[in-house]
């Protein structure tokens, strides 16, 4: 990004037209830019060594963690973030030229699973009865109906995929809360910071907090403690499932600082000391798009 010759190879998640098309482009450009179907087949094609980055949707404002990332970022283990973007998502109704006057005859809305939560209070009381389809993108799903003209069904996507698709859009903005941002995250082999020449940005790690196997009343107390008296900001906790039994946790845990900072060095001792394992998974900038985008 700051080599103008350098044309890193970039996979996300596809295609053309997905809000991760958008903040991938946002952050690299158009170049070198490669559609994967899904989260994990762009995740593998980082690990494989097919591409140099993957960036994928992390979470959303509305609702939270997209857990497809979350599964294979944090138990595949192999993976760093090198960056964030953070960008406003509008969703909007879509369909087919051809279906433009017969929609109320609609038979399934199809998107992204997120999308669809993100409209759940539009299409409870405006479609009620039809049924919603998953898709692995929202621009999966303006793609496949724009393949079928014949068929009365409508997609939730953006703006650029109705325009790339050729769709005519049925209504704007039914996203059911305004602040509607999600967090993709660019994910590499390697650990490093990618630093954005034109964008001003703070910097943030993500750790992965496993607790002691003789886990003792207040450990969770204690974890917090360690960033609180050393004045060490966090931006997230999370819990996620172990996948070793039921009650068994793992955290995930957003410190707004570098983990090269002389305080986060303390912080990851005495993580280890209290027999934590806690695994970073890198110190990166966060970016957000221009919010008169918006
Ligand atoms: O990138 C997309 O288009 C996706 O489908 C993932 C997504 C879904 C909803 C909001 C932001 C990203």
């Amino acid at each position: 990004m700051n080599d103008t010759n350098y044309t890193p190879s970039v996979a996300y998640l596809g295609p053309e037209a997905s809000f991760t098309h958008i903040a991938a482009a946002e952050l690299f450009g158009h170049k070198g830019l490669t559609p994967r179907p899904t989260i994990p087949d762009c995740i593998e094609a980082v690990t494989e060594g097919h591409v140099a980055y993957a960036v994928v949707p992390l979470e959303n404002a509305l609702e939270g963690s997209v857990p497809l990332t979350i599964d294979y970022l944090f138990h595949g283990g192999e993976l760093f973030i090198t960056a964030e973007i953070s960008t406003p998502i509008g969703q909007h109704l879509m369909v087919n030229k051809a279906q433009k006057d017969f929609t109320d005859q609609l038979e399934s809305i199809q998107s992204h699973p997120h999308a669809l939560a993100q409209c759940h209070k539009f299409l409870q009381y405006r479609y009620r009865k039809i049924p919603l389809i998953q898709t692995t993108s929202t621009a999966a799903a303006a793609k496949y109906i724009s393949e079928q003209p014949a068929l009365h069904i409508a997609a939730i996507g953006n703006q650029l995929a109705a325009e790339t698709y050729g769709l005519h859009i049925v209504e704007e903005n039914i996203h059911d809360f305004h602040f509607n941002h999600t967090r993709f995250v660019v994910l590499s082999l390697r650990k490093e910071i990618l630093d954005h020449k034109n964008h001003a940005a703070s910097k943030k790690t993500t750790l992965m907090v496993k607790l002691p196997e003789d886990d003792k009343a207040g450990m969770l107390h204690q974890i917090l403690s360690v960033f609180s008296w050393r004045r060490l900001n966090l931006s997230k906790i999370e819990s996620r499932p172990l996948k070793t039994g039921l009650g068994h946790y793992f955290f995930i845990i957003d410190v707004n600082e570098s983990e090269d900072h002389p305080m986060m060095k303390g912080a990851m001792e005495e993580l280890a000391a209290l027999g934590c394992t806690a695994r970073s998974f890198g110190s990166y900038y966060v970016y957000e798009t221009d919010p008169s985008s918006e």
